[in-house]
């Protein structure tokens, strides 16, 4: 749904936009149900109009919630996210040349490795944050940031920012609780994913469900290499990325903004490409595709070293090979799009389910053999 990025009405400058693909919202009750505020969770404090203070010491590091009583029971019902033992976490956090503090790797970090999995510290309603009288808000932010405890404190105070609003603005996720209508959208602030820069090519992707927060490697990582995700939609020439980015308030230093303008001009054309062949995929009556035309696709996002974005194209390459009746390479892709579309999105979600079927028996999928030269009446 296009409602969680940059055309919200109540997006605000600087939040990290959550591809939209990604995000599995969760609707737990019917609007009229009754739901009630889990018994360990304290609150409201200090309300101001509907936004009250909601907490809980023993969720994850601490958690604040700034929302209505329906949000902070719906998020106080969401099933607890067990952290895995993590005695040894595999990166370190380190200064990175042009982009303040980052995150490293310790050893190598194989593909698919869940690096991180975390509550928010600290979660605001997008409404308010964005419409409260700024005097109000600040002074709600500060009673809110009290209620966490000395850890989950220091934490979020560690935070890039000046005060508590503009740490949110710099490193907080725009996530849905309830479905994906406007009250339900929240700004999720978890200060040790806050310590992740931004690259246009990055080698980590994250995800969010109901609003815990998964970090996986995307490909494999070597030791030393700096851990990033992508802060926007990648698919854009470097032009409109940076700009994008300036709006953050700076100047994009990762590498693949940072290479000379023919290197630069060669990988907007391949995304030109890109965009033209899956235009292309789409439309049932265009001639120019073929059988690999789909697996074409997936070679360039791999030559463009957008291995974040491979689920999808993994899927559209199987379900090609499928239109056309190849089962075998239907098959093969079908397996490469469900292990992308699992690090993307997680073991149980739709695509990786659908992938899931066309990989067992292409033959018996909707789309085989739709789109097969020859095949009288499907516009060929
Ligand atoms: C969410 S914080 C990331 C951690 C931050 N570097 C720190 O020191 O805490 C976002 C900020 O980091 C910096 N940053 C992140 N990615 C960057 C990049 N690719 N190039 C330059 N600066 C970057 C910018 O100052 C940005 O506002």
């Amino acid at each position: 749904s296009a409602g969680i990025c940059p055309s919200s009405p109540l997006q605000v400058v600087n939040q990290i936009c959550v591809n939209p693909e990604y995000v599995r919202v969760t609707s737990q009750k019917s609007p009229g149900d009754a739901i009630t505020l889990e018994s360990s969770w304290k609150g409201p404090e200090h309300c101001v109009n509907d936004t009250c203070i909601f907490f809980n010491e023993r969720v994850g590091d601490g958690i604040v919630i700034l929302t209505t009583e329906r949000n902070a029971a719906i998020a106080s019902n969401f099933p607890s996210t067990d952290r895995p033992k993590e005695n040894v976490l595999p990166f370190h956090v380190a200064e990175v040349p042009g982009k303040g503090i980052g995150i490293v790797a310790d050893r190598k970090i194989p593909k698919g490795e869940t690096i991180l999995i975390r509550t928010p510290t600290m979660m605001v309603q997008t409404a308010p944050h964005v419409g409260l009288e700024l005097g109000t808000r600040d002074l709600l932010y500060d009673l809110a940031v009290q209620k966490l405890p000395s850890k989950g404190h220091e934490l979020f105070m560690g935070q890039m920012g000046k005060d508590v609003y503009d740490k949110i603005e710099t490193n907080c996720f725009q996530l849905y609780i309830d479905g994906a209508n406007e009250s339900g959208s929240h700004l999720g602030c978890y200060p040790e994913i806050s310590r992740f820069n931004h690259d246009c090519r990055p080698n980590v992707n994250y995800r969010i469900n109901n609003m815990t927060h998964t970090t996986v490697a995307a490909r494999d990582i070597a030791p030393g290499e700096e851990l990033s995700i992508s802060y926007i939609e990648l698919m854009l020439p470097r032009e409109e990325r940076r700009s994008r980015l300036r709006r953050w308030g700076f100047e994009c230093a990762c590498p693949h903004c940072s290479v000379s303008d023919a290197q630069a001009a060669e990988s907007d054309a391949r995304l030109r490409t890109i965009e033209e062949l899956e235009g292309a995929l789409e439309n049932f009556n265009e001639t120019v595709v073929a059988a690999d035309t789909g697996a074409r696709v997936a070679d360039l996002y791999e030559t463009e070293g957008l291995h974040a974005y491979l689920g999808r194209a993994y899927t559209r390459a199987a379900l090609n090979f499928a239109l056309f009746g190849e089962a075998e390479r239907a098959r093969e892709y079908a397996r490469a799009a469900v292990a992308a579309l699992e690090r993307e999105s997680g073991s149980d979600s739709a695509d990786v389910r659908a992938m899931r079927v066309l990989a067992e028996d292409p033959r018996k999928h909707w789309t085989w053999g739709k789109r097969r030269k020859g095949k009288p009446g499907k516009g060929q």
